[in-house]
Parts: structure tokens; C-alpha cells; sequence
């Protein structure tokens, strides 16, 4: 990049995040769930993850309500981005479509991206609008077009440890095929990005592997990203890919589209349904689920008691406040408050 002009967007940025993505990749393999909220990332964190994966299609459904075409923009994207990270230890590898555009915008992208605090980006070589991977209609940029993007994209990084990861949506495209695929990530590979992800368009074992094997041919070390996509139904193939065994091949980094985000529908409905017909028999349903449960308490997820030790340390008028009045305390610190002083005990006595 030329010295000649100064680059002010550019910060001198550790990323620490990014560090120990790269150690997990390490492993046999690492697997982020696709989630696309604050709270999922810390359920995830909770339940003893590793990482987690912002997913773009996640992110718009569950917080616009959109499918999956580049409705949602860059600075959206990285807000999202920017509160996942905030609310979790755990690295966080996230979705930066296409770039957003040309050059200086995957540029800014990157730099953007890094500046939420983010192991990891995937940009792809769709053209812009770009669409979910699985909806029919896509259509991928030039050879010399990708390999710009993905260039610009690795030479903009403000901090080297930043993982970049390529994705080529060219079979399945419009105007792709399997050679391009395999063409897409040599190229890509070869413009200095750290993992490449081909997108498959079915649950393909023969596909995977053969990826995988031909590939490594010419790029023994290339890591590579695997999709267990949310658009396919792995549970009715015969002998399904396993997480191992895609390890195995090559695949370092295995995650799942919307896995949150169809775990949470399941249940949101289901519920929704129930108390509509059932009316307070839903909450008590309910109830009985949580209660004991790990997620049991919205304090305890929120945090609260660091935040009244925070409040306590700072504010000489909050402790009073905090042992003179009602509610959830440190010191009180049943989860559920009622006004007749039932416990978790007594709810379960229910
Ligand atoms: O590309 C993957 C996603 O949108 O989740």
C-alpha cells in the first residue's frame, strides 16, 4: 500500500480475539453455532463453546425480519457485530457479505469489522446485491474482480493476526460451475486469505471430499470453512457428514447458518401457540422448564450483580439504596422475586 498518502482510517488495533481463533483452528477443528443476538452469544459461552458465528441471514431475519439479500448495510451489520462482542469472551467470526460494494468499501469493511472487535470476516465473490447461498439467482464477480476484493481485503487489515475468510459461491451460481469452485479457491487462496469457504449447494459427502482432496493438491495448508447449512435437512441423509469428519478433510472451521435462530423460532412458537390457547397455564409451562434451569434468571444472564458492585463502588448512596429496597441483589439473589417472598423452592412446590 503506498506511504504516500496518509491512511487515517487505518488504527493501530491488536486483536487478541483473532489470536485465539487461530490457536482453535489449530484443533481438529473449531465449530461456531450461527446466532445473531447479545444473549445467544453468552447462552453460547455458557454452554461451553469455543466461538461464535454471526450469521449475515441470522442477523437479518431475526433483527429486520428480511431474507437474505444485502438489505441490511454495513453499518448495521457491524453494530450487530459490535454487540455480540461486547457479550461475550468468546471469539466471534461474523459476516461481511460481499464487502459492500467495490474496493473501498470492502476496505472500510474490514477495517470497520475489526474495529467491533472481531476474530474473524467471510466475504464472498457474489455480485452485489448478494443472496443467501441456497436461494436461486446468484451470480458471482469476475475472476480479476474477486481477487481484487479479497486483496484489498487482506492488505486493509489493521491488525495481522485478523482472520479473513473467502467464500466462492460459483457452483451453484448463474454463471459458475465445480471447476470455477476449485479455480475460485486457488485464486483466493493465492491473494493471501487465510481460510477458503466453498459454498455447496446440497449436503454433498462426495462433494466435500472431493473439494477438500483436489485442492490440497495445490494448497496443502489451505484451511477451509465448512457450512453445515441451516438450508439442508442433514438429519434425513443417509449417513450425514460429521463435524470430525469434515475436520478430517481440511475443514477447520464448521458452523451452522441459523442455528440459533431456529432453536429460538422453535420455542418462541411453540410457546406463543400454547399461551394463546392456554392463557397463564403457558407461563406456568413455562415456568416449569426454566426454573432450576440455566437460563432461570434474566439477572443473572444481564449480569445485574456486577452492575450494582459497579454502582456500589462508585455511588456511596447505592448500597443503602440497593439493601433498603425490594428486588434481585447480590446478597438476595433468588432469581425470581415475588411479593409474598416465594423462592425458586416454592415455585417448584407449585
Ligand atoms: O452466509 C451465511 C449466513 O448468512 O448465515
Amino acid at each position: 500500500m503506498t506511504d504516500e498518502y496518509p491512511d487515517y482510517t487505518r488504527r493501530d488495533i491488536d486483536n487478541p480475539a483473532a489470536r485465539e481463533f487461530r490457536e482453535l483452528l489449530d484443533d481438529q477443528y473449531v465449530f461456531a453455532p450461527g446466532l445473531y443476538h447479545a444473549l445467544d452469544a453468552r447462552l453460547a459461552e455458557r454452554a461451553g463453546h469455543d466461538a461464535v458465528y454471526m450469521s449475515g441471514y441470522s442477523t437479518v431475519l431475526g433483527q429486520f425480519g428480511f431474507p437474505d439479500l444485502e438489505m441490511v448495510s454495513m453499518t448495521e451489520m457491524v453494530e450487530n457485530a459490535k454487540r455480540i462482542v461486547d457479550a461475550t469472551s468468546l471469539p466471534v467470526v461474523a459476516d461481511c457479505d460481499t464487502g459492500y460494494g467495490g474496493i473501498h468499501n470492502v476496505r472500510r469493511a474490514v477495517r470497520e469489522y475489526e474495529k467491533a472487535g472481531v476474530a474473524a470476516i467471510h466475504i464472498e465473490d457474489q455480485t452485489t446485491p448478494k443472496r443467501c447461498g441456497h436461494i436461486a439467482g446468484k451470480q458471482i464477480v469476475s475472476r480479476e474482480k474477486a481477487r481484487a476484493r479479497f486483496e484489498a481485503a487482506v492488505d486493509a487489515k489493521q491488525c495481522e493476526d485478523t482472520v479473513i475468510i473467502a467464500r466462492t459461491d460459483a457452483y451453484g451460481s448463474a454463471n459458475g460451475d465445480w471447476e470455477e469452485h476449485l479455480e475460485r479457491g486457488r485464486i483466493y487462496a493465492d491473494a493471501g486469505v487465510d481460510l477458503v469457504w466453498p459454498e455447496m449447494p446440497d449436503p454433498s459427502r462426495e462433494d466435500a471430499v472431493e473439494y477438500a482432496e483436489t485442492i490440497h493438491e495445490t494448497h496443502p495448508d489451505l484451511d477451509l470453512a465448512f457450512n453445515y447449512s441451516s438450508s439442508f435437512a442433514w438429519s434425513e441423509q443417509d449417513d450425514p457428514l460429521t463435524f470430525e469428519e469434515l475436520g478430517d478433510l481440511g475443514y477447520k472451521y464448521v458452523f451452522i447458518t441459523l442455528f440459533g435462530l431456529h432453536s429460538g423460532a422453535h420455542a418462541v412458537y411453540e410457546d406463543m401457540v400454547n399461551i394463546q390457547e392456554n392463557a397463564e397455564e403457558a407461563q406456568f409451562d413455562l415456568e416449569d422448564r426454566y426454573l432450576g434451569h440455566e437460563t432461570e434468571s434474566h439477572h443473572d444472564l444481564s449480569l445485574v450483580s456486577r452492575y450494582q458492585d459497579i454502582e456500589t463502588q462508585f455511588d456511596p448512596e447505592a448500597k443503602r439504596r440497593i439493601e433498603q429496597s425490594e428486588g434481585y441483589s447480590e446478597d438476595e439473589a433468588d432469581p425470581i422475586t415475588a411479593e409474598d417472598g416465594a423462592t425458586t423452592e416454592a415455585s417448584d412446590d407449585d
